[in-house]
Order: structure tokens, then sequence, then C-alpha cells
């Protein structure tokens, strides 16, 4: 069985392998981040680590009454402590499907700016192995996310978000009640979040089902025997990546022709993530897609006739040259740009305009890029089939930016980086090896371990 950790312990073991630096501690109210928040604080007056200091901060979703004055009761608390406290709102139209997600998605940019405000590039949070045991068993029962066996492994301990902020969990291996034991201990009130009894909400009614009294150790030592599977997997494929993968103009990825060799748990998740990358989605395909994929990998080939099938907005293609992925040539979108503006197009490019008037980004060819489209074509690059989707495939040929006032698209104007999916935005430490060789392949700088 693998131990429960006391909630104290574990405060003192990750502030043991800290480096020095200001932590930003993300606190809600409830217990749990007021409890991080209070036994942080506590252990690093008995014994400060040198050159580590705390701030805090709260997000007010504006979602309910109460919320701000909830929000200002953490403030009172951290001035009671000294500890600097920063509250941001989320501002603006709230929508009405997905609620949840996207105060989840607000929440954490809201606190990674408050971090690069704070001059820190480190958040912690008050996750618990309550909420890890949820979290799993509600991707469990959502098999069409594509969360297979990886997804079981739960949150890991260390998330690079938006490729700048490190969110640390040391909390994963504790629980709720030992937390909110200590609290009372000491007499500190938290606050409940009525949300929390909403059985509108899937995870209240996870919380429910699972109940509080046992199955801790025996969920932990599941977890932790997933983590390490899923880092394995993980690092098998960026080895597969490393080894046997190659791009086309950081558009096309190809596999060697003998790819169907490799073991196939590892290869199924090289290919789901680059179709997710090359698709421009920020989550993995769904299961029955990747079977039909796999299907398509592994199953007999036909010479002459290549086989195809589609799945998360990408062609895949099965050649004698090998398995070709690219996206697909339908519902590329426009984007107008302002002077000096960047955005994501297609979810793939973050695009700078360098261009001094509005520009209008597209896809097509003008000549310089079909003449250059040709050549490669003439190297015989890509599968005959997947030559007539050459706009969604190419864009270094055929992304154009239109200036308004002209008709003659200019290609020269634009700063094109690639988007690695949910690598980017999300980051699971256990995924750092793969992501690395994505942005390898990508032609993008890597991601580093964070200096924690
Ligand atoms: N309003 C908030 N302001 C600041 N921090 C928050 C807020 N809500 C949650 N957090 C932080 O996130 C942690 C997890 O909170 P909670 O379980 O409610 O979020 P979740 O949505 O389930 O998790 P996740 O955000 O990873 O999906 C909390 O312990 C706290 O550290």
């Amino acid at each position: 069985m693998c131990p429960i950790e006391d909630p104290r312990s574990a405060i003192d073991t990750f502030l043991n392998r800290l480096s020095p630096g200001r932590l930003l501690v993300a606190v809600s109210g409830g217990s749990d981040s007021l409890g991080l928040l209070t036994l942080l604080h506590e252990a690093l007056a008995a014994a400060p680590r040198p050159g580590v200091t705390l701030c805090a901060a709260t997000i007010d979703h504006g979602l309910r009454a109460g919320a701000a004055e909830e929000a200002e009761q953490v403030g009172s608390f951290c001035r009671q402590r000294d500890i600097p406290h920063r509250i941001a709102r989320w501002q603006g139209e709230k929508p009405t499907t997905g609620l949840a997600a996207s105060a989840r998605e607000a929440r954490y940019r809201l606190l990674a700016d408050l971090a690069e405000d704070f001059g820190t590039r480190r958040i912690v949070t008050a996750h618990t192995l309550d909420d890890q045991r949820e979290t799993i068993a509600m991707r469990a029962s959502r098999t069409e996310t594509g969360d297979q066996a990886p997804g079981l492994s739960g949150m890991a301990a260390l998330t690079l978000y938006d490729c700048r902020i490190f969110i640390l969990r040391p909390w994963l291996a504790c629980r709720r009640q030992d937390i909110r034991d200590e609290l009372t201990r000491r007499d500190i009130p938290w606050v409940d979040d009525p949300s929390n009894q909403d059985l509108r909400s899937e995870r209240v009614r996870t919380r429910r089902t699972l109940g509080v009294d046992h199955g801790y150790e025996a969920a932990l030592k599941t977890i932790k025997a997933a983590a390490e599977g899923r880092r394995q997997l993980s690092d098998a494929a960026a080895a597969l990546l490393d080894s046997r993968a190659r791009m086309i103009d950081r558009t096309v990825a190809v596999l060697a022709p003998d790819i169907a060799d490799a073991a196939p748990a590892p290869l199924a998740h090289a290919i789901s993530a680059l179709i997710m990358v090359l698709g421009g989605r920020r989550h993995l395909p769904g299961r029955e897609q990747m079977d039909k994929v796999m299907a398509l990998v592994t199953g007999p080939y036909k010479d002459r006739h290549p086989d195809r099938t589609t799945a998360g907005r990408c062609l895949i293609v099965r050649s004698a040259g090998g398995l070709f992925i690219a996206r697909e040539c339908r519902g590329l979108p426009s984007l107008r740009l302002e002077p000096g503006d960047t955005a994501i197009w297609d979810g793939r490019f973050r695009i700078t305009s360098h261009s001094d008037e509005p520009v209008l980004v597209h896809a097509g060819r003008n000549a310089d890029d079909a003449a250059e489209y040709r050549k490669a074509e003439t190297e015989d690059l890509l599968p005959p089939f997947m030559r007539r989707h050459a706009d969604a495939v190419a864009p270094r040929f055929s992304l154009l930016a239109q200036p308004q006032a002209s008709r003659q698209p200019d290609l020269l104007s634009l700063a094109c980086k690639p988007e690695l999916g949910g690598y980017d935005r999300f980051l699971s430490g256990f995924d750092l090896e793969l992501a690395n060789a994505l942005a390898a392949l990508f032609g993008r700088d890597g991601f580093s371990r964070p200096p924690v």
C-alpha cells in the first residue's frame, strides 16, 4: 500500500526541494488552499529557506454573491501574516455552456498574470488526493475524450502553463480531512463554496459516489502506478518521434514505412500527439478515432492504392513512403491582424504581423509559392493524394497575408511559430520528453525543467 502523506510533512519535503525565489499561493478561501497558505507560512517561519518567500492571490469569478467579500477575507488573512496578496476579477461575458471549463481557463490565466506581476514563475495550488481521485474517476467514465490509460494517472505534481508559469501541487498524496483537521486545531475558519453542493456538477456527483472514508491508500497506489506508466509511455513515444519521424515544412509529419513494427502503445501515443498538434487542437483525438487510425497504420498495406483516413482535423495517408499526417484541407479560417498583432491561426501557428496596415491571413497560394511547391512535388515528398491538399498541408507555401489596400498577397510580413496544442497550454510534467521531441520536430525551442 502507498502511505497517505501528512500535510505538514508534505510541505516540509516540498520546501526542502525548492530553489530560492517567490512562490505564489493560489488561495480560494476554501479549506485546502487556506490550509496550504497557513502551513507554508508556518513552516517558513519555523525554518526559513534562504530566498524562499510567499505571496498569494485570489480569483473572484464574479459568479455568485459573496465571492468578492470572501476574496477580501483572504486578503485580511494575508495582511495579518504580512503576506502580499492580490485579487483579480474575471471580467466580461460569461458563457452559458461550459462555464466550469471557461472559469478554470480564466482562473489560470489570471493567476499566471498575477504571478508575473509578483515577479515569479511558480504558482502553488492545494489540489489534494480527494481532487485527484475525483479527476481520475471522471476521466475514467469519459471514454470519448481520448484520455485512455494515460489520463488515469491524474494531475501531475508539476504542470507548465502557457509556456511561462509552473504550477506546483505538493498535496496530491494528502487527504482533505487531514488538512481540515490542521485548520480546526488552529481555530481557522474556511469558506464552503455552495457550488460544492450543486449536484448539477459532475465533480460534486463523483465526490458523493466516492465517499470520504476509505479507498485512499488503494487509490494512491493505483495513481502512482498509472503515473509511472504514463511517464514511460510518453518517453517511449518521444523516442519513436526522435528516431522515426521527420517533418516536411513543419506541416506534414512523416513516419518511417516500418513504423508499424513499433510497440503499439507508444506508437499510438506518438501518433495521437502528432494529430493533436498538426490538427491545431488542444486535446488528443478520442479513442474511437485512434482505433481507426491504428487499424490503418498496422493493417495490411495495399500497394498502389494508399489507404487514408481522417482524425482530429488531420488527414492520415499510408503510402510506400511512410505514414503521412497533415491538417485536412477544410474549414481553414481567415484571420484579420492589426499592425503588430499576434494571434493564433487555426490553432497551429502563432502569427505576428510586421505589416504596417491590417492584413488578412488565409490559406491560398501565390506564384512564387506555387513554384516552390512544385519543387517539393517534383521531389516527390508527398503522396499524390496529399498534394491536392496543398493549401492546408504546406502553409509555408500557402499562408498569405493580404494587406487590405492591396490585391497582392505578401508572405514576408508574417512571422510564424508553430503551436504545440495542449503541450503549449497545459504541459504535464509526465510529458516533458514528448513535448521536447515535438518541439524539435517542429523547429521550436524546447521546454526546460523548472527551477523547483
Ligand atoms: N478562486 C480561486 N482563487 C485562487 N485559487 C484558486 C481558486 N479556485 C481554486 N484555486 C486553486 O486551485 C486549487 C484547486 O481548486 P479546485 O479543486 O476548485 O479547482 P479545480 O477546477 O477542481 O482544479 P483545476 O483548476 O486544476 O481544474 C485550489 O486548491 C486553489 O489552490
